[in-house]
């Protein structure tokens, strides 16, 4: 369709803006974990699509890491299994090991990987077990006994933290001009099945790909501070102090340790973002206001 002259100029403005980011950021790596409470309109999930491969046809190498947990919750509702956190963690049965492979291995993976091809990208969407990209061991966690005087460590079953990742097959697939497409799924020394927090997986994937970014897209506005407000910039030595007082809590907490774990592992930067705002990957890292909190070792910058 012909633009008027007006849109056109607007349209060469809005590229000359998007320059130095684009020079800057040419060939670099950002892991995006993309979340399950984030997937929800199909509006929304378009535009994400899209924003991916835009990334990558202007020379970005966008890897995705999926999670998929509301997802998983509903078939194990339909199903009759039940299901519940510790730690923040799913306890995981074989059962319910079972319905995870499923849901995020199938359903979930095949839906990312079908909307960045309809939205004209090449995605290869993979589990950790494919090519042993994820190699996983049992998470232990600890919890205070009921009379809070001790902690004791608690089996929740196949419920995993990444050991040690092969990047070849994400790397091949990357040169090979493909949108990586991961399911946090990791596979243990004996062939068993973990199921790992996607958080942990993207962090552990961004730092071990030597990745520019970690894009963490979730339900909320960012990182707020005790009033509600969204802190736009922070250091990690300002995120630590947030943790320290108590201001990131709940669900934020082993989100936030994993961007900590990224940047102190030469990620340069990683961003909390709105994934219920429209184009939020896009307008995070081509615009300076952003959409969410960027986290880095550095005070300004790109
Ligand atoms: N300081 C904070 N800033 C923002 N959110 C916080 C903070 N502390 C705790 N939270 C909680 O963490 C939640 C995000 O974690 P979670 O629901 O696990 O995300 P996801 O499902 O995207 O992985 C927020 O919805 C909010 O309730
Ligand atoms: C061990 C564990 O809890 N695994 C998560 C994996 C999916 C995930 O992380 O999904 P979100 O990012 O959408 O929450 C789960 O079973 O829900």
């Amino acid at each position: 369709m012909p633009i008027d002259r007006t849109s056109a100029l607007n349209f060469v403005n809005v590229l000359h803006e998007a320059l130095p980011y684009l020079q800057k950021f040419q060939g670099s790596t950002v892991v995006i974990k993309y979340g399950g409470n984030a997937m929800v309109d199909e509006t929304l999930k378009a535009s994400f699509a899209r924003d991916i491969v835009l990334l990558k046809t202007v020379g970005f190498n966008p890897v995705v890491v999926h999670g998929g947990g509301p997802q998983i919750g509903e078939l194990l509702t339909k199903l009759n299994i039940e299901s519940r956190f510790e730690g923040g963690m799913r306890v995981t049965t074989s059962e319910t090991m079972d319905v995870v492979e499923m849901v995020l291995g199938g359903l979930v993976n095949k839906e990312i990987v079908n909307l960045i091809n309809q939205a004209g990208g090449e995605a290869f969407g993979i589990t950790g077990k494919d090519g042993h990209t994820i190699q996983a061991r049992q998470l232990k966690v600890t919890r205070k006994t009921p009379d809070l005087e001790k902690s004791e460590i608690i089996d929740i079953g196949h419920v995993g933290e990444v050991e040690k990742v092969d990047t070849r097959l994400i790397k091949l697939m990357a040169e090979g001009g493909y949108i990586p497409v991961v399911a946090p799924i990791g596979v243990g020394s004996d062939g068993a099945s973990y199921n790992i927090n996607a958080d942990l997986v993207a962090g552990k994937l961004a730092e071990v790909l030597g990745a520019e970014k970690l894009i963490l897209l979730t339900n909320i506005s960012g990182l707020q501070d005790k009033d509600g407000q969204v802190l736009t910039g922070l250091t990690t030595e300002q995120v630590d102090a947030l943790i320290a007082d108590g201001t990131i809590h709940g669900g934020m907490l082993p989100k936030i340790q994993c961007a900590l774990d990224a940047i102190h592992n030469g990620v340069n930067s990683a961003h909390i973002i709105d994934g219920r705002v429209a184009h939020a990957t896009l307008l995070e890292i081509f615009s300076d206001e952003g959409v969410g909190t960027l986290i880095s070792n550095q005070v300004e910058g790109l």
